[in-house]
């Protein structure tokens, strides 16, 4: 599998995601600037990082959304290819519409920086089958605007059809998400949107490594 991640200005986690794709998969992903307006055909996975793309002005996520490259991505998307945002990804996938709902201010109104609890509630997803159905794992979070919502009629169908992949658990939902959720997928199941940044926590020097299996479900990596 080959990755590509998504470069605009205003994110500051494309490093961190660079370094997570190079060291678990071997290879460096092939970075592609918000103006380009095709994605190399050899590419298999598309990451949009987490940051603060154009300041987070209008909405998180709105201008980036209307960026040239982001033609290519929903073109690649509806090709089914897969495609993984994290944090301002999660944002800007649902601002293009490839991802139902919205992602509100939090809750408290605060910036969230800390480390959550995570139920993996869907393991059979192209980016989730490295996990257990109902394992927990710790993930980091950082952001002010993480609270999912969606209309009833959406949720219900997003629960209906298990596409909810992630689920703060313990108690420890920090931004208010409807029905605590963290991470959902398309309808085909080959678009992943995820508030938490698995990315932070791949190593050892992270504090452990329960972020990796996302990575290795996404790249399609040979079980160890
Ligand atoms: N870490 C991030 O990607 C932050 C996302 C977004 N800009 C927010 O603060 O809500």
């Amino acid at each position: 599998m080959k990755a590509a991640v998504i470069l605009l200005p205003g994110l500051n986690r494309d490093r961190d995601m660079i370094a997570a794709l190079t060291k678990i998969s071997g290879t460096a992903p092939q970075t592609i600037w918000q103006t380009e307006t095709s994605i190399p055909s050899d590419i298999d996975l598309v990451v949009i990082p987490g940051g603060f793309s154009y300041g987070d002005y209008l909405r998180c996520g709105a201008i980036a959304a209307r960026m040239p490259v982001m033609q290519a991505v929903i073109e690649r998307a509806k090709a089914g290819t897969r495609i993984m945002g994290v944090c301002n990804g999660f944002q800007i996938l649902l601002e293009m519409g490839l991802l139902p709902g919205a992602l509100m201010r939090n809750a408290h109104l605060n910036f969230v920086c800390k480390e959550v609890e995570l139920e993996v509630t869907n393991a059979g997803t192209a980016f989730s089958n490295r996990y257990e159905k109902g394992q927990v794992i710790r993930c980091p979070v950082a952001h002010h605007d993480g609270n999912y919502f969606a209309d009833g009629e959406t949720l219900a169908r997003l629960e209906g059809e298990e596409r909810v992949v992630f689920r703060y658990a313990n108690g420890g939902n920090p931004n208010g998400s409807v029905n605590d959720i963290a991470g959902i997928v398309n309808e085909g199941g080959n678009v992943l949107g995820m508030m938490p940044h698995p990315e932070n926590l791949i190593e050892p020097a992270h504090g452990g490594d329960h972020g990796r299996g996302i990575f290795e479900s996404a790249l399609d990596l040979a079980l160890a």
